[in-house]
Parts: C-alpha cells; structure tokens; sequence
C-alpha cells in the first residue's frame, strides 16, 4: 500500500512573519495515514523547523548536486540537512521553463538528494501545445526517464513523482481525474519498463495543476494518484488542511 502524500508547493510566497503566522494555525494538526508536506522559500525553512511538530515534514523548492562551492544563487544539500529538509522539489516546470533546467541538471539533483537522505518530488508535465499536438506520453516518458538515470531500485522505489501538466499549473483549469489517471499510470507503466513491476507499483505519483480541497478527492480517488502537489490551495492554512484531509 502506498501512503498517500500531499505537498503544499508555496513557490516564492510568504515572508517569515506571514509563514509564522500560518505555523500558529496548524500546531496540533495530523491527520493518520496521511503524509504532509511543505515545501517553502529558503527564507522561511529555519522558522519551520522551529515551529513545526513531527507530523508536517520539510521540503524545499530546489537542491543543488554540489555540497559547496561557486554557484550563486544555489543551495546546497547540506544546508538543507541542517534545516530537517526531507523533500526537495525537482525539475518543477517553472525551474524548467524560466530557469533553465534541463533534464541533465535535474538527473543530477536527484542523485545528490538521494546521497544526503532527501527524498526528491521530481516533477514532469507536458505544455498545452504537447498536449494539443498528442505528444503527453512522449514528454512525460522522456522527462521520467532522465530524471531517474541510473539510480538503484531501492532508491526508485522511495521516489515521489509530481505529474504536473504545465496548462494546468496556476490557472484553474484542471486535468480530469481520469485523465491524470491514465498519464499516471502509463508513468508507473515505464518504471515498470526500466525496472520491475515491484518498483513501479511502490513509486509515489502525485497529481499537481489547480488542486483545491473542493476537488482533491475526485484525484485521490483514482487507483493510480498517490497524491497531490499543491501551489495555490495551499497557502491558506484551513485550506492546506482540508488538502491533507482529503488525502484520506
Ligand atoms: O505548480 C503547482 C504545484 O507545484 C500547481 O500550482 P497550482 O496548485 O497553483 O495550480
């Protein structure tokens, strides 16, 4: 059985005084058989650590693969260890789109993650036009392929796939349930390829684009979605917990 994982994706949102506030209104809050996860700026990792309880787990929006060194701007996965960061975010596509990320450099951020005890949330998603143009399985299998290069079945199996497709990011408008279904499944379908059915079928796979606690359930109700990864919704505190409870 997979355990269900909803991740709040804040992006480049929340000072330290607005996450401290949030922090206050979810102190106590769990839900059984749910992980939760958030995955806030830089700024605001250290003042998480310090507020939060066991049960939300840390992420970050970014890893780099050097543990130091001359890259300005970057964070190294060292320092993430030491603010309890136990999910990064990789290859989301606005690091894609606007940042140059490339399916090399996100391979490399994975292995990194992995070598200091962080769990990766690899995102892959295809553009409207891809979409338009009937290329989804195309894109999503190139991405996921790339992203797990080389790395052992034991590590494929503790991954966390975002199946994010980018027409959907931000803008209200949502995959069916069904549809993400099939794209999520036929993903699990080609780790089952380049490893084993028993990899595949532990892979986490999360549905991300305009998820909100009024339509999490028709995604988590589907057999292939493990999960959301949530920008938006997830930045109001009642809505973030709704999110967690309809992982259920
Ligand atoms: O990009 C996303 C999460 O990583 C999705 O963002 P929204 O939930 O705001 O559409």
């Amino acid at each position: 059985m997979r355990t269900p994982i909803i991740a709040g994706n804040w992006k480049m949102n929340k000072t330290i005084v607005e996450t401290k506030a949030f922090l206050d209104e979810i102190k106590d809050f769990a839900v059984d058989g749910v992980e939760a996860v958030l995955c806030v700026p830089y700024t605001d990792l250290a003042i998480v650590k310090e507020n939060i309880g066991d049960y939300i787990k840390i992420g970050s929006q970014n890893i780099h693969w050097a543990e130091t060194g001359a890259f300005t701007g970057e964070i190294s996965p060292l320092m993430l260890k030491e603010l309890r960061v136990e999910y990064a975010i990789i290859g989301h596509s606005e690091r894609r789109e606007m940042f140059g990320e490339t399916d090399e450099t996100v391979n490399k951020r994975v292995h990194a993650a992995f070598k200091h005890g962080i769990t990766p949330i690899v995102c892959v998603g295809e553009k409207l036009e891809e979409r338009e143009a009937g290329k989804t399985k195309e894109i999503v299998k190139k991405q996921t392929i790339a992203a797990i290069k080389d790395l052992a079945s034991e590590q494929v199996k503790q991954l966390v796939i975002a199946y994010e497709p980018i027409w959907a990011i931000g803008t209200g408008k949502s995959s069916t349930a069904e549809d993400a279904n099939e794209v999520i499944g036929f993903i699990r379908q080609v780790i089952a390829d380049q490893y084993d059915q028993q990899v595949a079928n532990e892979v986490r796979v999360q549905y991300g684009g305009s998820v909100k606690p009024e339509n999490i359930s028709t995604y988590l109700n589907q057999p292939e979605i493990d999960g959301a990864l949530v920008g938006g919704a997830s930045l109001d505190p009642t809505s973030f917990k709704s999110l967690v409870e309809g992982g259920k």
